[in-house]
């Protein structure tokens, strides 16, 4: 008897495997024929799910946790409205495992769906609006109700300033509001030791603790901000600073629908339209190194989409054939973040306040050895170029005359090399030239191409053309930044190998005397708000804000050594030099990389400066061989010198 029934449910068994087989076949026909999906019949990480899809009520916890009972998940997408999901799983013997759960039934209110998991290639970007967004970011739509979304919006009180539980301010494009811990915009950071009294809003729980359940987060945050825009409003892009904040981020939207634009550090954005009453979840990449941000504007472009799908990405809105203009109404984000309590560890250390090397001693001495110089010039030259690029290019944009003159006088044909070029100001000045540009910095290397010169990254000691090919060089500005004798002269000989015999070189640097035959330089005669280096509140200091006496440093202004090793004093901008090795100040205005939350008072950056004496720059050319000083002047504040290649060794 026992041996019978066992062979009954063996037929059994094996029938219902066919009807398994049948249907995960039919399903897998259903998927090619109304999506395009192809499934393949050869194991690989990815499956797809049918009938396991938000389109049939199948929720992304539920399917979550089935498909994690067999192995880790990599990428689980719930494109909206379809009727099917696809996963990837970290190995493929996970899929594998993944793959048996079909047939695998859920229960759906007082229905039972049907799982039917075939084998894809891969998940591809292309196919799925959604997957176009940056790794780690998801976005939920109907997370709130229109009720509750009433509820949450009348219970924040815009006209009550209740100091003791909140902090409200209004910025330059917002106003916004923050509970549990103030956000400050001076720091970009939280004050961790001082919690605001009141904690967050009794409402938002709820909407927290359905966080929590559907895995959208694991930990209960404890700092909101309230931001509102009104229509033409918007936030400027931004990280949210590592330091202050756990890995997860969540904003609401409540309100009215906007576009948040996110930006790759390598360029590459995707613009997300977050409809209103939907919850943004910023985890992993889209929160530690994709920047986020809302353009102020009135309208947004969006894709005019079929209703029952909302297409709620547009990565790249030239693709779509078929937009609408959204008018903005005003909306009210919530975003809730944890405040963290230890160093950031992320895997993002180019994006990480908390990964930063650590800072050079302080304040920095002049250099002694040539690995101390490169150090001293990698911090407080090229680092410093590097981050002020922009807004250095948009304060360059006149040609000094005398440097034009030069440029003028070269023969039509002429090969021209501009070491130092920054955005390339003086590469077009004589069309009947060919001029090539190079620049350390590879932000103002790209400012040059993008005005249509020709230029590359390269250090003024090294430049990777061929000797004796130009018919001259200008290094306009450079040479004060090589902070040794010696690697300033490397420059000059490095200009004068380029050479051809009978080719000239212009070179400016800037000079100590900035009155002259009693004239006052531009530079000091410009006024402190017009200066972009100016900084009004510097007196002589040191990094560590301590005043320093000017002459305290390695050289003294006759150019002889003392004993200690000197500290570099920070210059006071539109005043005379007291020293000929300083850091100049760089105000930074529009807002540095990432971090900034707000219209922050502006970063202050510190570029090295050896500036000449008096006939200090043609001492350093007569000891360069094979070449002749032909003319030597003060031009506005900088010594200048016209060199011509003799040829001789
Ligand atoms: O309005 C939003 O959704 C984002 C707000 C935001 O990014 C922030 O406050 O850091
Ligand atoms: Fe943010
Ligand atoms: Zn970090």
């Amino acid at each position: 008897m026992e041996s019978c029934s066992e062979n009954v449910k063996a037929v059994r068994r094996s029938k219902e495997e066919k009807k398994l087989l049948r249907k995960q076949i039919k399903a897998s026909h259903t998927l090619l024929k109304h999506e395009g999906i192809s499934t393949v019949s050869q194991p690989t990480k990815s499956l797809v799910v049918a009938n396991g899809g938000l389109g049939n009520g199948v929720s992304r916890e539920q399917l979550q946790d089935v498909l994690e009972e067999v192995g880790e998940v990599e990428i689980l997408v719930m494109p909206p409205h379809k009727p099917y999901a696809l996963v990837t799983y970290r190995s493929e013997v996970s899929a594998q495992r993944g793959h048996a759960l079909n047939g695998r039934q859920l229960q759906r209110g007082d229905q039972i769906v049907t799982l039917y998991l075939s084998y894809v290639n891969t998940v591809d970007s292309e196919l799925w609006g959604c997957v176009d967004l940056p790794p780690g970011l998801v976005l939920v739509e109907e997370f709130v109700s229109p009720e509750e979304e009433a509820l949450l919006l009348d219970a924040i009180d815009w006209t009550s300033h209740d100091e003791d539980v909140t902090v409200q301010k209004v910025l330059k494009h917002r106003r916004v509001k923050h509970f549990g811990y103030e956000f400050r915009y001076d720091n970009n950071n939280v004050d961790k030791d001082k919690p605001l009294p009141g904690g967050l809003p009794q409402v938002c729980v709820p909407v927290l603790e359905r966080c929590v359940r559907d895995r959208h987060t694991e930990v209960m945050p404890d700092q909101l901000t309230v931001n509102q825009y009104q229509s033409g409003q918007g936030i400027p892009p931004h990280v949210d600073t590592h330091s202050a904040f756990e890995d997860l981020i969540l904003s609401l939207s409540l309100g009215a629908k906007t576009v948040m634009d996110f930006r790759h550090p390598e360029g590459r954005s995707v613009a997300v339209v977050l409809p209103r009453r939907s919850l943004l979840v910023m985890k992993g990449e889209s929160r530690y190194l994709w920047t986020h941000g809302i353009t102020p504007r009135k309208f947004d472009v969006v894709p005019a989409c079929d209703p029952k799908s909302p297409a709620a990405v547009t990565s790249d809105l030239s693709n779509h054939s078929n937009l609408t203009l959204s008018r903005r109404g005003t909306r009210t984000s919530l975003t809730f973040r944890k405040v963290r309590r230890t160093p950031c560890d992320c895997g993002y250390p180019s994006a990480c306040d908390s990964q930063q090397p650590p800072a050079p001693p302080s304040p920095p001495f002049l250099p002694r050895s040539q690995t101390d110089a490169c150090r001293l010039e990698a911090e407080f030259v090229h680092r410093v170029y590097e981050e002020i690029a922009c807004h250095f290019s948009s304060t360059r944009h006149s040609p000094w005359p005398r440097v034009c003159h030069f440029l003028s006088s070269l023969e039509p044909g002429s090969i021209l090399a501009d070491v130092g070029c920054g955005n390339g100001k003086y590469l077009g000045v004589n069309p009947d030239v060919i001029a090539v540009g190079c620049d350390r910095s590879s932000a103002l290397v790209q400012i040059c191409s993008e005005r249509g010169f020709q230029a590359f990254v390269s250090d003024a000691l090294n430049v990777p053309l061929r000797s004796d090919t130009c018919d001259a060089c200008i290094s306009i500005a450079v040479i004060h930044h090589l902070s040794t004798q010696k690697r300033r002269q490397a420059v000059v000989e490095e200009l004068v190998r380029l050479l051809r015999p009978g080719g000239r070189a212009l070179i400016y640097v800037w000079a100590v005397e900035q009155e002259y035959n009693k004239q006052k330089s531009k530079y000091l005669k410009e006024t402190r708000q017009q200066g972009n280096a100016t900084d009004a509140h510097n007196t002589a200091q040191d990094l560590s804000g301590n005043a320093t006496d000017a002459h305290n440093t390695a050289q003294d202004l006759s150019g002889n050594a003392t004993d200690s090793p000197a500290k570099l004093s920070v210059h006071t901008n539109r005043t005379a030099f007291t020293s000929q090795d300083l850091l100049v100040p760089w105000h930074l205005k529009g807002g540095g990389r990432g971090g900034s939350q707000a219209p922050a008072p502006s970063p202050v950056f510190h570029r090295y400066y050896h500036v000449f004496q008096k006939g200090e720059l043609e001492e350093l050319c007569v000891r360069v061989r094979g070449v002749a000083i032909q003319r030597s002047y003060h031009d506005q504040g900088n010594w200048c010198v016209i060199l011509k290649k003799t040829g001789d060794r």
